[in-house]
């Protein structure tokens, strides 16, 4: 049998990765089994996020017995392949008319070595970038430069999360903005603060990644950064920079937008010029948005032909951020632009293929001794938003080392505050019905949409998967059930109709029409006059947008969704669910990920083996970003 008809038998493939491999030998019906099956391979490797397939790990792509080629062999016929295009630049086109790549052991489909390659080019064309009019360091000689106080300039230069830069000392900033750089980082004169290092680095590098759990700063650090940006422009005769604010998801634009107001209404308090502040953005958008979305297009407006109108790009949430959209944004950064990621590496990484901030930063930490890619990487770590009700930090801590053993005695022993462990209980609409109940029932009772939509933030129910007995899906089943009998117990018979008074939306696609997006939450609420309507969140949290249920682009119910929809956003409290057995594609990441959603209380409710067999698990991606950029 051959490896391609073990694999169909296996049921390992997907119908299109199957119908890939068809194809060429269609078109070529002496086209070897080897080459055959790595096309569908390497299709199936980009469904579960992966840029390309490595036949050497073949196995990590299923759990089904495969008598796998030997690996010298598989290459040999890999090479000498016509579909197979085996570029020897990594950043030259590789030949369109091959439908693969295979590259430093990876083999791609070519739509995704593209992005990759577009990408690096798009990043390095970025932080080699000339510094713009007044930007640091030309603001004032390496030599004239001041450094902000006595201690910034020792706490700057001292060694930091990642390797020394190569090119520069990121300590020193300009004269002039030294006081106010004091003012707006005042922890730096008298600690090693990495805020202070982190904008610093700002100031010279036009690419900059700040990462860091939830409430290390990143956004009040970069706040500050946007601040000095405008202030070096304005001192220098310039205009002030455009800046764009964005996020992969419109709930972490939202999200990102008003962590950026609360930041500037602290620096309007702590005496920073209220004009400097007014010039800062007040909204965030989504990166779709963003670049400019076209009707039946995967192409967006803004290209390198027609780059974005802004000087400063932030983007919040970059490890959702998968390789065709990175790439494009990237390329769409204008020439002298600054591009500032923030995100959290040790979150999911984007559901499409990629892993490209991992890629990004491991890049990053090699430049000490690459020297060739010009990113500036620092990692945040002291948690500034401290909740006396909710103590997660050791619990998140464990769960990113792996440490099962940790995360499993903390849990156990009860002495996290707001975190509540229930082991073994997979199912709290049994064991905690009235008490979900009630919360799922006053989202019905809530005095308008806007009221009803805060409310359905304060709790939520995030699983592993969607379907399965704990799945989104059955969970939303058996809750619309509960909440249906509870209505028909309180009044009127209603039907639990498919759209009901109190029923919470997930949208699961993008519509530009509606401006709604993947993972956009809404409510149903039938108005005065008993017209249902779904409503979502505009861009002012008091105005809701109305849309007619019949109309709405594709969506679930969100009573219970699963912790990849559930990226970019926070609610009060959290159940956690997850499933009885163990799969392999969960890992450590995605704990860590629906632990950290919850902002005052935790309910974990699993197993002890699942729980050790996904801290175990590391969601690692098969990619050759990391290793393109460091060339
Ligand atoms: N240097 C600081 N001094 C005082 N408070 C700070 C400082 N840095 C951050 N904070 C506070 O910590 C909280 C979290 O900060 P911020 O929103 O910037 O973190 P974040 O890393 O962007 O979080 P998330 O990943 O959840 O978006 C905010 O309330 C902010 O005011």
């Amino acid at each position: 049998m051959s490896l391609l008809q073990a694999l169909v038998r296996a049921r390992a493939l997907r119908p299109l990765d199957h119908a890939l491999a068809q194809s060429l030998r269609r078109l070529d019906p002496d086209t070897p089994d080897a080459v055959l099956a790595a096309a569908a391979l390497a299709s199936l490797a980009v469904a579960e996020g992966h840029a390309g397939f490595d036949p050497a790990e073949p196995q990590r792509l299923m759990d089904a017995p495969i008598a796998w080629p030997d690996i010298d062999t598989w290459r040999r016929a890999l090479g000498a392949s016509r579909w197979v295009a085996c570029p020897e630049r990594g950043d030259a086109e590789s030949a369109p008319d091959a439908p693969l790549v295979f590259e430093h052991g990876l083999v791609y489909l070519r739509r995704y070595r593209e992005y990759e390659r577009r990408l690096a080019d798009g990043l390095r064309r970025i932080g080699h970038a000339p510094p713009q009019h007044g930007a640091a360091g030309a603001a004032g000689s390496a030599g004239s430069a001041g450094s902000a106080g006595a201690g910034a300039g020792a706490a700057l230069a001292d060694s930091d999360d990642a390797p020394a830069p190569a090119d520069g000392d990121d300590a020193h900033v300009p004269a002039s903005l030294a006081p106010l750089f004091a003012r707006l980082f005042p922890e730096a004169a008298t600690s090693d603060d990495p805020q202070s290092r982190a904008a610093a680095a700002a100031l010279r590098h036009r690419l900059l990644l700040v990462t860091g759990g939830p409430g290390t700063g990143k956004t009040t650090t970069i706040t500050r950064v946007l601040v000095l940006l405008v202030a070096q422009a304005i001192e220098s005769g310039h205009p002030p920079p455009r800046i764009a604010l964005a996020a992969p998801t419109g709930r972490a634009a939202e999200r990102m937008a008003e962590s950026v107001r609360h930041a500037v209404q602290a620096l309007t308090a702590l005496g920073v010029d209220a004009e400097l502040c007014a010039r800062l953005p007040t909204t965030g958008t989504t990166l779709h948005r963003l670049l400019g979305t076209l009707p039946d297009s995967p192409r967006f407006r803004h290209h390198a032909d027609n780059p974005l109108p802004f000087d400063v790009v932030v983007v919040d949430e970059a490890s959702m951020i998968d390789l065709p959209l990175m790439a494009k944004l990237v390329e769409a950064v204008h020439a002298g632009a600054r591009l500032v990621l923030l995100g959290d590496p040790d979150q999911l990484p984007s559901v499409e293929a990629g892993d490209v901030l991992a890629g990004i930063l491991r890049a990053a930490e090699a430049r000490a001794t690459a020297a060739s890619f010009p990113a500036r990487h620092i990692h945040l770590t002291r948690g500034w938003r401290q909740s006396a009700a909710l103590d997660l930090a050791p619990l998140a801590a464990a769960v990113r080392e792996g440490d099962a053993d940790t995360a499993l005695s903390l849990l156990r022993g009860g002495g996290l505050s707001g975190v509540h462990f229930h082991e073994g209980n997979v199912d709290p609409l049994q064991t905690h019905r009235e008490q979900l109940l009630a919360h799922w029932a006053s989202l019905a009772e809530a005095r308008d949409p806007a009221e009803a939509l805060a409310r359905a933030g304060r709790m939520r129910v995030l699983t592993a998967v969607r379907e399965g007995p704990q799945g989104a899906r059955g969970l939303n089943a058996r809750i619309e059930e509960m909440l249906a009998g509870a209505r028909r117990g309180a009044g009127p018979a209603s039907a639990a109709g498919r759209y009901f008074h109190g029923r919470l939306l997930l949208v699961t696609e993008n519509s530009y029409r509606h401006r709604l997006f993947n993972g956009d939450i809404g409510i149903c609420l039938r108005d005065d006059s008993g017209t249902l309507m779904a409503w979502f969140p505009g861009d002012d949290p008091g105005n809701p947008r109305p849309f007619h249920p019949a109309a709405l682009p594709a969506h679930d119910s969100a009573f219970a969704m699963t912790v990849h929809k559930a990226q970019g956003s926070e609610f009060d409290e959290v159940w956690l669910v997850l499933p009885e057995r163990f799969n392999r594609v969960w890992s450590r990441e995605l704990v860590y990920t629906g632990l950290t959603r919850a902002r005052r209380m935790l309910n974990v409710g699993a197993g002890e083996s699942v729980i050790r067999g996904m801290l175990s698990n590391h969601a690692s991606r098969w990619s050759g970003l990391g290793r393109r950029l460091s060339q």
